[in-house]
């Protein structure tokens, strides 16, 4: 189990104490990883997942936000190794997108255990029955330092930007900074001029933003692909043509809703994969910095198994 102290801006502690009690109460032995920072804890997960004994972990449990979860399905992706998450951030988007509880951690937990099979603390003989999980798909993101993994979304335009300047932030701590950043990326809101390569075709095309989204929902609920499906076998392309900021604006709130999809600024195509370019654009996915643009993403038909 990958614990990140820091999802939330350190505001649910509590969470991964709370799950370590509820797996080990229902049969599991459970190795908690804490680490200062993600490399290291990405590091140390990996090592507890290649045991030495040559077995294999039952699961991988992540407790955080989506960064928690890019960090675990980079490491389960194709294993077979199911992916359980407690959601513990501040979008949690994929645990949103599979249906896991948000704001109650003890179902979230109930989620999990029931997934796991877990026995009835205080039974007489605790253990584990069969592990049921759901397979869906996973996306991989080919870029210029080698290949990665992403369950929810990979973003490539102003909301990249927005998160390229919070990460950049020294302050505030909160998530004020991303309005802050927001805020300013606004006011230098200019279209880019993409080159994609589209299951094999070729196009050329100015646009706000482009993102390639395998699960609904980024930032936190923001229904950028509405219909799009976990375990469809396809990505959804999300583009959002040149608008003014007001234009931008207005399109904003309706996103909450997924009722932006009726614009005629903006389009939503089913696809395989996507080759991407742009000038002095970085890549995000799942929340997480990828690198500066090209990348090709792909999908991977079910490739992750989750707890969920
Ligand atoms: N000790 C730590 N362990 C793991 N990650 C850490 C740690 N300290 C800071 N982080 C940072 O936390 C980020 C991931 O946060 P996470 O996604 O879990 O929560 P969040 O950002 O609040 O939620 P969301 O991504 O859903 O908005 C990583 O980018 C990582 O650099």
């Amino acid at each position: 189990m990958a614990v990140n102290p820091r999802a939330a801006f350190g505001r649910h502690r509590d969470v991964g104490p709370r799950v370590v009690a509820a797996l080990r109460g229902g049969g599991y032995g459970v190795t908690a990883l804490l680490e200062p920072d993600y490399a290291t804890l990405r590091s140390a997960a990996a090592s507890a997942l290649a045991r030495p004994d040559g077995g294999c972990a039952d699961a991988l449990v992540v407790v955080g936000g989506d960064g928690m979860v890019s960090l675990g399905a980079n490491l389960v992706a194709q294993t077979g190794i199911p992916l359980g998450i407690v959601p513990s951030g501040t979008g949690n988007d994929m645990a949103r997108g599979l249906g896991i509880p948000l704001d109650d951690t003890d179902a979230a937990i109930a989620v999990l255990t029931r997934a796991l099979g877990c026995g009835i603390p205080g039974s007489p003989v605790v253990v584990p029955g069969p592990i049921i999980t759901r397979t869906i798909d996973a996306g991989r993101v080919h870029h210029a330092d080698g290949t990665t993994w992403f369950a929810s979304v990979v973003s490539a335009g102003f909301d990249a930007r927005v998160n390229e300047r919070a990460n950049g932030m020294r302050r505030p701590r909160g998530a004020s900074r991303y309005t802050i950043a927001m805020v300013r990326e606004l006011i230098g809101l200019r279209a880019i001029r993409y080159s994609l390569v589209v299951d094999g075709q070729a196009r050329e095309l100015d646009a706000l933003l482009i993102s390639v989204a395998n699960n609904g929902s980024i930032g936190g609920g923001m229904r950028i692909a509405p219909d799009a499906r976990l375990d469809d076998g396809a990505l959804d392309l999300f583009v959002v043509a040149p608008l003014s900021r007001i234009g931008l604006m207005r399109v904003f709130p309706r996103v909450f809703r997924g009722t932006h999809t009726s614009l005629p600024q903006v389009s939503l195509e089913r696809v395989r994969s996507v080759a991407l370019d742009a000038p002095g654009v970085v890549a995000y996915a799942d929340g997480e910095r990828i690198g500066p643009l090209p990348v090709t993403i792909e999908v991977v038909a079910g490739a992750l198994r989750v707890l969920a």
